[in-house]
């Protein structure tokens, strides 16, 4: 998406203050009947990008907006900041209209493209953003070195942004999204061009801002990330909304029964088989569960960390071939 950083945030009146009223809402985002026509110069209808959309997001949850490129995730966010107008429908934010701006100072945004200014330091790019919403100097000092310190740029805080990696850019991006101690985060494709291990410390951080009490919505093609830190999804396509839930009951395979059970015998598991068998059911296999490829990569990196030269070898069946005479002989075996 290409929406300006903090734009609606940033032009939100500086000396408003805000609004408390609705500190008990169960809602935190609501969007009712949304629909979102994008029009030709001449008025013509040109995309139906949103049909009817209805969903919640709820104080303190982790949402998920998932779905194919062109499917309405990035127009559902600019009618959440106030950016668009809806065709028809409602947008509510903070039980207030979203047109309402003064609502953005409980906003942080973080969008999909960086937008922040590569000449400027970590520092003076949070102090920039620090005043945009009117921080005093020294909360602005607090501020920067507390989320400067939370996102892991201490070492890095006095470099120009044009030397960062995609990483350090994303976090930078996440703690100036942050300057205003929001309510609501919005996050699109937070771990875009991340590592794996930017990736597992960006979704650390995200579960860290629910930990908070923070309420977060997260747009990503990362499908893995998204069941990782998500709480429910709603899944669009074409502009209309194809699913909405938790990712745990979603993700659940029906009428199949998962046991886990260590120091079984081969014995002890073709008597398992017999009374499943017995019961009439059917066992689909009876085997050692996998680790994900993300667990795997990171336990590489940290023993390699740990151990700097020593060659880890698979016990696999194709780690003879991949083993050449260098690998040191012990190897740390997984
Ligand atoms: N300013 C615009 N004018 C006309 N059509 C637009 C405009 N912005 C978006 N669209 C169209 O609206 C539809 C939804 O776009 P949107 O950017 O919301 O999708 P998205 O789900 O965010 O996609 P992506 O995953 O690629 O970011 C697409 O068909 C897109 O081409």
């Amino acid at each position: 998406m290409s929406t300006e950083p903090n734009a609606a945030v940033a032009d939100a009146p500086q000396t408003a203050t805000p609004d408390s009223a609705d500190a008990s809402s169960s809602v935190v985002i609501e969007t009712r009947n949304l629909s979102k026509i994008y029009r030709d110069f001449w008025g013509r209808k040109k995309v139906h990008a949103l049909k009817s959309l209805d969903i919640e997001v709820r104080p303190g949850e982790i949402f998920g907006l998932l779905g194919p490129n062109g499917s309405g995730k990035s127009t559902t966010i600019k009618l959440i900041l106030g950016l668009l107008f809806p065709t028809s429908g409602r947008v509510l934010v903070f039980d207030q209209d979203a047109s309402e701006t003064r609502k953005n100072e409980r906003i942080g945004y973080l969008p999909e493209e960086s937008y922040l200014y590569k000449f400027l330091t970590a520092d003076e790019t949070l102090d920039f953003y620090g005043r945009l919403f009117d921080l005093s100097a020294s909360e602005r000092r607090d501020r920067v070195s507390q989320l400067i310190e939370m996102v892991g740029l201490q070492g890095a805080k006095h470099r120009q942004l044009k030397e960062y990696s995609k990483g350090m850019t994303r976090r930078v991006g996440l703690a100036q999204a942050l300057i205003n101690d929001p309510d609501l985060i919005l996050l699109d494709e937070p771990t875009t061009g991340l590592d794996p291990i930017g990736t597992r410390e960006m979704k650390d951080l995200i579960l860290g801002l629910r930990d908070q009490g923070k309420t977060v919505l997260l747009c990503s093609h990362q499908l893995a990330d998204v069941q990782d830190v998500c709480d429910r999804v709603a899944i669009l396509h074409q502009g209309e909304l194809k699913e909405l839930g938790r990712v745990s009951d979603l993700l659940k395979v029906q009428d199949v029964t998962e046991v886990h059970a260590t120091g079984l015998s081969d014995a002890a598991k073709t008597e398992i088989a017999d009374v499943i068998a017995r019961h009439g059911g059917t066992v689909q296999s009876i085997d050692n569960p996998t680790a994900t490829m993300e667990d795997l990569f990171l336990n590489i990196v940290r023993e390699s960390e740990a151990r700097p030269g020593a060659r880890r070898v698979s016990q696999g069946s194709d780690a003879a071939s991949a083993n050449d005479g260098s690998s040191d002989s012990d190897g740390g075996q997984a």
